[in-house]
C-alpha cells in the first residue's frame, strides 16, 4: 500500500489515499506501529482520504496511539495539500471531517483552512478551556522556552476536571502586540509536538479575548509560523476562523502489510 508523508509546521502525518475504502481502519495496533518513530514510518498521526458523496473528500484522522482522534488542524491543512496534489480540486475545496464541514483554499505554499465556529470559552482559575474541533486548555506562562511542557502538559491532560476524554494542553507567551510563542502537549501523541493547529487556534481566540490581541494573531511554534484570523460576535462567539500556514509533502513509500 502506498503512503505519503506530509508535515505542517513540523506536525507530521502519514497520508493514505483510501478512496477504495480498503485500509484496515479498525486495526489500532497497525496504525500505532506505522506512526512509531523506531518501528514504523514515524508520525504524530495517520490520515485517510476517503470518498464522500457530498464533498470533495472525507478526512479520517488517527492519533499516533492508533485511536481515532478529534479534529486535527495541521492534519487538515496537510490533507488539503494532499488532495490538491492528487488533483481533486484546483484552488478551493470543501470536505467533511469528524467535527463537520470545512472549506479550504490553497495559495502558493500556504493552506487557508476554515475551522468550526467556537461558541465560548470556559475560564477557570489560571487556565481556559475551549473546543476548536479538539478540546484544548490554554495557559499563559513566562519563560516558555525553558518551561516543562511535558510534565505540566501531562498533568493537565490527565486532570480529573477533563475526564474521561482528557484534553490537549497549550502554553503561550506573548512576544509582541499580535504575536505569540506556543508549545503544545498533545493528547493521543502523549508528548509535546512541534505544532498543533487546533491548539494555536484556541490560543489565538483566548489571546484576543483576554489580552485584546487583534486578528490575525501570528503564532510561532517550534516547527514554524502560523496565523489565525477570525471574526467576533457580540454574544462572544467566534466565526470565520481560519488557520493559515504551510503544508508540504516530504516523501512517499510503500507499506508492507
Ligand atoms: N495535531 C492536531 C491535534 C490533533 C487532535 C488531538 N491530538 C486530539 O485528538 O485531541 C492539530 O493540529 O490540531
Amino acid at each position: 500500500m502506498q503512503f505519503y508523508k506530509y508535515q505542517g509546521t513540523g506536525n507530521d502525518f502519514i497520508l493514505i489515499d483510501d478512496r477504495t475504502g480498503t485500509f484496515p481502519a479498525a486495526d489500532q495496533a497497525l496504525i500505532e506501529q506505522l506512526c512509531h518513530r523506531r518501528f514504523g514510518i514515524g508520525a504524530d498521526g495517520l490520515i485517510l482520504l476517503q470518498n464522500d458523496p457530498e464533498y470533495d473528500f472525507r478526512m479520517v484522522y488517527f492519533n499516533a496511539d492508533g485511536a481515532e482522534g478529534s479534529m486535527c488542524g495541521n492534519g487538515g491543512r496537510c490533507i488539503v495539500r494532499f488532495a490538491h496534489d492528487l488533483g481533486l480540486f484546483e484552488s478551493e475545496t470543501r470536505f467533511i471531517a469528524v467535527d463537520g464541514e470545512h472549506v479550504a483554499v490553497v495559495r502558493e505554499d500556504e493552506v487557508f483552512l476554515k475551522m468550526i465556529d467556537v461558541n465560548g470559552l470556559d475560564q477557570q482559575p489560571q487556565l481556559t478551556f475551549l473546543n476548536t474541533g479538539s478540546p484544548h486548555v490554554v495557559r499563559f506562562v513566562d519563560e516558555l522556552e525553558s518551561f516543562d511542557v511535558l510534565a505540566e502538559g501531562r498533568a493537565i491532560r490527565y486532570a480529573d476536571a477533563f475526564r474521561p476524554g482528557g484534553t490537549n494542553a497549550n502554553f503561550a507567551q506573548r512576544l509582541t502586540n499580535n504575536t505569540l510563542f506556543v508549545r503544545t502537549y498533545e493528547r493521543g501523541v502523549e508528548d509535546e509536538t512541534y505544532s498543533c493547529g487546533t491548539g494555536v487556534t484556541a490560543v489565538a481566540l483566548v489571546a484576543h479575548q483576554q489580552l485584546q490581541m487583534p486578528a490575525p494573531v501570528a503564532i510561532q511554534t517550534i516547527g514554524g509560523n502560523l496565523r489565525v484570523s477570525f471574526e467576533t460576535q457580540s454574544d462572544g462567539r467566534f466565526e470565520n476562523i481560519y488557520l493559515i500556514g504551510p503544508a508540504k509533502r516530504v516523501f512517499t513509500g510503500e507499506i508492507d502489510l
